[in-house]
């Protein structure tokens, strides 16, 4: 029967671990480990593999894969658990504007705009209106939004901008489902946490709810995607340059207020995925590709304890590859060749074994 979500969609839901992910722990990750004389960890691994992460839609291609997820939810909710699907759009046009290694497909120049809306966006919400029995979380555009607000320096930004606020208003309308709950990416607290960031990124964001409408769906922003920050520190790691928003709680909880003045009412996800570790072991704050020395962080389905934050969620699945370190590679951006980044590194969203090794052995909380 038909969902309507009000509220917090998370609450009194469990996530959805899927099928990828797992089989990429136990196909990949589990056979290296052995392979390494490391049989030690695969039993922490195993327990890894079964983590909620959320499915990435990060190709046209990719939407052949939906249906299966859905119908892997809807068999997980026929036997009585309340099960929330969590995915992520991604595929805007000029994707990843101020960086080279999460390139897409789609390019503005070449009818990116209609393409993302025709071929990429309508299927999807053709397909979600054949589930209309399973609610569903869906992170929107990561890092977008949070380039249109620092990036207009960057050409590829600025020449974006348009593009990039039509092809997300068109998303967040068109998704706007009974049984959908929308967050909007919203970079870090590094990113936008600044003053002068932050106070741009309050009205700016507050404009594109506004603009669309403000969709029902539409709940509010996901923050530290794909980075490292933790949810809350007694002590500011030293990379954050004396910022007095050096978390995420920290973050949420100025950004919050400040929505509300401008007439969203938001709520918010905080990625934890690869934020067990603090400090990190980045040498800057922006250091965003591969950092070392992090691990599996505060595990999703976990108490927030916080009015603003509607769940803590693993969105960048830990372990698949931030961008390639490989200098000839057309997608290769120096952030991934940096002092921070572990080496050798895959293209973006592929395997990296070496990582998954770190984020397991500092992972917090551990792993058994
Ligand atoms: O001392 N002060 O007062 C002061 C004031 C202002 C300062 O300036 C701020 O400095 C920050 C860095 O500290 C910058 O933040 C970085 O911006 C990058 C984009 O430009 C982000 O990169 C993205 O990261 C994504 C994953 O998160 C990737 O998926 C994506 O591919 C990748 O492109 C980094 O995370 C993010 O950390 C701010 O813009 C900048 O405004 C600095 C000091
Ligand atoms: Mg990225």
């Amino acid at each position: 029967n038909p969902i309507t979500i009000s509220g917090n969609p998370f609450a009194g839901r469990k996530q959805h671990y899927n099928a990828y992910y797992s089989s990429e722990v136990y196909n990949i990750a589990v056979p290296s480990l052995v392979a390494a004389g490391k049989a030690s960890l695969t039993a922490a691994a195993k327990a890894v593999a079964t983590v909620p992460t959320f499915v990435w839609f990060d190709t046209i291609d990719k939407l052949s894969q939906l249906e299966g997820h859905l119908n892997d939810i809807r068999a997980k909710r026929a036997t009585g658990e309340d099960t929330l699907g969590i995915f992520v759009v991604y595929d805007l046009p000029d994707r990843d504007c101020a960086a080279l290694a999460s390139n897409g497909e789609l390019s503005i120049a070449n009818n990116g705009v209609n393409i993302y809306k025709t071929q990429y966006i309508d299927p999807m919400v053709a397909i979600f209106k054949r589930y209309p029995d399973i609610p569903l979380a869906l992170v929107i555009e990561p890092d977008s939004v949070a380039n249109m607000i620092t990036n207009m320096g960057t050409a590829k930004c600025a020449n974006a901008k348009t593009a990039y606020e039509d092809c997300i208003s068109y998303a967040v309308q068109k998704l706007n489902l009974p049984n959908i709950a929308m967050y909007l990416d919203a970079g870090h607290a590094g990113w936008l946490g600044w003053p002068d960031n932050l106070a741009k990124s309050g009205p700016y964001y507050a404009d594109i709810y506004k603009k669309a409408g403000s969709p029902a769906s539409f709940r509010g922003l996901a923050t530290n995607v794909a980075n490292y920050n933790a949810w809350s520190v007694s002590t500011c790691p030293p990379y954050t340059q004396g910022a007095s928003i050096c978390d995420e709680k920290r973050y949420i909880n100025a950004f919050g207020p400040l929505l509300r003045s401008n007439g969203w009412d938001a709520h918010f996800i905080v990625d934890q995925g690869r934020s067990g570790k603090q400090p990190t072991g980045q040498g800057e704050w922006g250091d965003w590709c591969n950092a070392i020395g992090t691990g599996f962080g505060i595990r999703p389905d976990t108490p927030t304890n916080d009015a603003l934050l509607d769940a803590f969620v693993w969105i960048k699945p830990g372990g698949e590859c931030d961008g390639t370190s490989d200098t000839s590679a057309v997608r290769y951006d120096s952030h991934c060749g940096s002092s921070s980044s572990l080496k050798p590194a895959p293209e973006a969203g592929t395997w990296f074994q070496a990582y998954f090794e770190q984020l397991l052995v500092n992972a917090n909380p551990s792993f058994p």
